[in-house]
């Protein structure tokens, strides 16, 4: 198999909400995009795989060595996915920092299961999804340089909904990603969500965790420069399909995500996908 064919069978196996975005591109930069999240899939299965924390330190080790190799004169990496990585990385000037950040995060991951503070939440948040917009806004194509600050703002909203969504799922694994001292400003015990039992605190902290990751793609939006919207089009159908999820968490009454995980079905993601491409979105 081919490292482009591999890396197209781990981005369909994984039914990832994105891949509707991809839809509308050239073939060039639909496969770059599906190189980059294989990338990000491998590395988070890798880690997802492991019970044990300090195997999946080993195994985060090889990959930062492989991934190493995608940069360096005369070597080619051993992976499929980093072997397809290093002709898109080429293709489309990836700056190396950028891709071995997304490795820094998925590990501060094994250590942190706690964030003190919206500011370190929001570090890692840059580290797997701040990042990663900027990679993808650097395949889509940008002429003013403010777009990388639009498409890293963008992965913060992303991250900040996927982390709203998932916080029963989470918690079943021990894991609080909201701040713990927004968990205190709102009378939270760790203990409401490691149980899963809604209370009514937890519905106004959930509500304010929406409120702001609502804000976010706002700031986001506000900083994409005219000039590369067109450009930025498949960007912004991932973060419409996001906000769109957003929306219905909200409408479902914000602390059901302790019970179950809120989905998009297929059909309405294609239509929404469909209806930003040709008009735009305006959260
Ligand atoms: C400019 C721009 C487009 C910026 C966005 C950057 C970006 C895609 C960040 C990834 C954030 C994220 C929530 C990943 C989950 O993917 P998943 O496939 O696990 O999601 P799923 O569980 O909803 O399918």
């Amino acid at each position: 198999m081919t490292p482009i064919a591999y890396c197209r069978r781990k981005a369909r196996e994984s039914g990832s909400s994105f891949l509707a975005a991809f839809c509308f591109l050239s073939a060039e930069k639909k496969d770059a995009l599906t190189v980059l999240y294989a990338y990000c899939r491998e590395l988070d299965d890798a880690v997802d795989d492991c019970s044990d924390a300090q195997v999946a330190k080993t195994v985060l080790a090889w990959w930062r060595s492989d991934a190493a190799k995608i940069f360096a004169a005369g070597q080619t990496p051993e992976h499929p996915v980093n072997q397809a990585l290093q002709s898109v990385s080429a293709q489309f000037a990836l700056p190396e920092d950028e891709l071995t950040e997304i490795i820094n995060g998925m590990e501060m991951d094994l250590h942190h299961v706690r964030y003190a503070e919206f500011d370190d939440l929001k570090y890692y948040c840059y580290r797997v999804a701040g990042v990663v917009g900027r990679l993808i806004a650097r395949i889509l194509g940008f002429r003013d340089p403010q777009t990388l600050a639009y498409a890293e703002t963008l992965g913060l909203a992303l991250q900040l909904t996927n982390i709203i969504r998932d916080v029963g799922e989470d918690a079943r694994k021990g894991r609080i990603y909201l701040p713990m001292s927004e968990l205190q400003r709102f009378n939270v015990p760790a203990q409401t969500i490691l149980s899963a039992t809604p209370t009514p605190a937890f519905a106004e902290l959930m509500a304010f965790q929406i409120d702001r990751a609502g804000q976010t793609y706002r700031e986001a939006l506000a900083l994409l420069p005219e000039c590369d919207r067109k450009a930025q089009k498949a960007g912004l159908v991932m973060g419409g399909i996001y906000h769109a999820l957003l929306q219905e968490i909200r409408l479902d009454g914000g602390e059901n995500v302790l019970k179950y995980k809120i989905k998009i079905p297929n059909p309405r993601k294609m239509r929404l996908a469909l209806k930003i491409w040709l008009c735009g979105f305006a959260p």
